[in-house]
């Protein structure tokens, strides 16, 4: 289930993208949808049938790896299937990360499906995206771990539809600790700001 490698072709890597593409956009759809039942009976039937034609392919074992530290090229796919940043996961949004001399970059735009205060990113999903992003930096140590702490300030609200450019950097690394600072900018301005331990586990470092 939790496999570290693949024989995916890079064909079937974007037929799956797509798919989760598809299914990002019917969830960003569906929280606005104001259509008549009937349309929407129609498209609950729609749905039920793909359903259908998904199960029987549905195993124990995921299509790409689950985790890949060894990734050449996008850094996403370190982790196709994050909840936060993975673009085989439609729960994700399309975050991009790029690595920028020490500082690892995530930008992204949100849209209503992760509406929090109104017009705003809701403030779990920011702290996702820290904590994912900051874990993945951390990463360039060499080693990974889990999440101790993570310490988020929200200075100002988080505005949905603009880009926004998370960064994250490692602060200090010693022994078994990794502590990574990061902050998120919007049209050049600090909109929230965080630091995060990681606690270097063997298990992880295969
Ligand atoms: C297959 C690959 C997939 C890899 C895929 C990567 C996916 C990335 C996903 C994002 C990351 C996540 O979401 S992770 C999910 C969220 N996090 C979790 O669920 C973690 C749950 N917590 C734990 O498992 C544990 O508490 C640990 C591992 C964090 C720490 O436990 P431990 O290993 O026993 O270590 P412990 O001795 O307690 O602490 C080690 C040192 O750190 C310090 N320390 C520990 N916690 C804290 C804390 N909150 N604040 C300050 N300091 C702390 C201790 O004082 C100690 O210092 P000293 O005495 O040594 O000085």
């Amino acid at each position: 289930m939790h496999n570290t490698n693949s024989d995916a072709s890079d064909e079937h890597r974007q037929v799956l993208k797509k798919l989760s593409g598809h299914l990002r956009n019917i969830i960003e759809q569906s929280i606005v949808l104001n259509a008549p039942d009937k349309v929407i009976t129609d498209i609950n039937k729609q749905l039920a049938t793909i359903e259908t034609i998904m199960q029987p392919y549905v195993t124990d074992k995921r299509a790409l790896e689950y985790y890949n530290p060894n990734v050449r090229g996008d850094l996403n796919d370190i982790q196709p299937y994050s909840a936060v940043s993975g673009h085989y996961n439609a729960l994700a949004a399309p975050i991009k990360f790029e690595q920028q001399q020490d500082k690892l970059i995530g930008r992204v735009k949100y849209g209503r499906a992760y509406e929090g205060p109104p017009n705003c990113v809701h403030g779990a999903i920011i702290a996702g995206v820290y904590d994912q992003l900051m874990a993945i930096a951390g990463m360039a140590t060499g080693k990974a771990g889990p999440t101790a702490y993570l310490n988020i300030d929200y200075h100002k609200p988080t505005p949905l539809f603009e880009a926004l450019e998370f960064q994250a950097w490692i602060s200090l690394e010693r022994d078994n600790k990794i502590i990574v600072k990061g902050q998120c900018l919007v049209q050049g301005e600090v909109v929230t700001s965080s630091e995060a331990l990681f606690i270097v586990k063997a298990l992880l470092n295969k």
